[in-house]
């Protein structure tokens, strides 16, 4: 069957990136340099950072003092020698002609690069980031309003269930010990962990997935997994565990509270004008 692919352009392919204990070179140490530096460092990477210590940011200082991830250089970018054994080149420096020279040299080495604030020069776009580790969210305008992808953010942020990283973290677990009962990549075997896993996810809340700890997830497996079922939560969890975790947020219970006492009033006012006319 024929596609259309004609609105299939204009994107980025936006993917997670493991750079753990890879080497990240970044030139500049100013207030985008110190989120450079977050992001990197949540990635498990090492830092190489060359900037003179006088144009440090507070934040890019504490950094620096805080980690031995940091590899810090208290001077300018040098030339192409500051590129040998670099996985990764981020500038961020308030002169606009040297970044693009050490594009140059960063794209001629083949090391993927970006250039804070020069798209030409960006092999890749920094997006806004939601960070709820073990869960990110990259939100891209694509070039287009770096301050809208911001905005977009905190819309995002507002509206995520609290505790849903827990919820994540739970399913990290459950998954690793589920294929310590069932190992090995493919075949009939790997179809039936899917699938037994995807059941899961798909019937049970996050708020219960957040509970299991190791006891309940070891149950899970037992009378699930073994049996080829999805027992629900309250066959796993005893009533009182999941009594506590029901919480209602607050934003429900205001509207709530003004609710019982609009009620309360109208009764009070039903009655009084009942026995008035009486
Ligand atoms: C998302 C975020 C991530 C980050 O950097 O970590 C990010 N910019 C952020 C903020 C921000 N940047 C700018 C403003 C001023 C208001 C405004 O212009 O909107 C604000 C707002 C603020 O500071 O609140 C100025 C700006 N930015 C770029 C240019 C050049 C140009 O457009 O040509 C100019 C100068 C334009 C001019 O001269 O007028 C270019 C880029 N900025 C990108 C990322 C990439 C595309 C992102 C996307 O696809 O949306 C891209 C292409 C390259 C890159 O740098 O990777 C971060 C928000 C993080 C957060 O708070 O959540
Ligand atoms: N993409 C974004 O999100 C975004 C947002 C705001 C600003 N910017 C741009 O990013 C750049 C950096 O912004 P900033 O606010 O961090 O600037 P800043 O002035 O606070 O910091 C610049 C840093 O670069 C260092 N530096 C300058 N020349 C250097 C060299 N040759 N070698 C090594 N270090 C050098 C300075 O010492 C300083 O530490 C600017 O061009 C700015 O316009 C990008």
């Amino acid at each position: 069957m024929p596609v259309d692919v004609s609105k299939l352009s204009g994107g980025s392919l936006i993917i997670a990136w493991q750079l753990k204990d890879k080497n990240v070179l970044l030139v500049g140490g100013g207030d985008v340099a110190a989120g450079r530096i977050e992001n990197i460092l949540i990635a498990d990477a090492r830092i190489t950072l060359i900037a003179p210590r006088s144009g440090l940011h507070p934040q890019t200082k504490a950094y620096i003092d805080a980690t031995p991830r940091i590899t810090y250089h208290d001077r300018t970018f040098a030339g192409p020698e500051d590129l040998a054994g670099v996985d990764m080149v981020l500038t961020a420096i308030d002169d606009v002609e040297t970044s693009r020279e050490i594009c140059a040299m960063s794209r001629a080495l083949k090391i993927p690069t970006n250039v804070a604030d020069i798209p030409p020069s960006c092999d890749f776009y920094f997006g806004s980031q939601v960070k709820r580790l073990p869960l990110q969210i990259m939100i891209s305008t694509n070039g287009k309003g770096p301050r809208l992808a911001h905005l977009i953010r905190k819309k995002i942020e507002d509206s995520l269930p609290a505790g849903i990283e827990n919820a994540i973290e739970r399913v990290g677990e459950l998954r690793t010990k589920l294929r310590e009962r069932a190992p090995g990549v493919g075949g009939d075997l790997g179809k039936k962990r899917m699938g037994w896993m995807t059941d899961v996810c798909n019937t049970w809340e996050l708020d219960d997935l957040a509970l299991l700890d190791d006891a309940a997830i070891a149950k899970l497996l037992d009378d699930g997994w073994e049996k080829g079922e999805v027992p629900r939560p309250d066959e796993i969890f005893s009533t009182a565990k999941r009594a506590g975790q029901i919480q209602l947020p607050f934003s429900s219970l205001v509207p709530m509270a003004v609710g019982f006492f609009v009620g309360v009033a109208c009764t009070a006012a039903a009655v009084h004008r009942l026995s008035a006319r009486r």
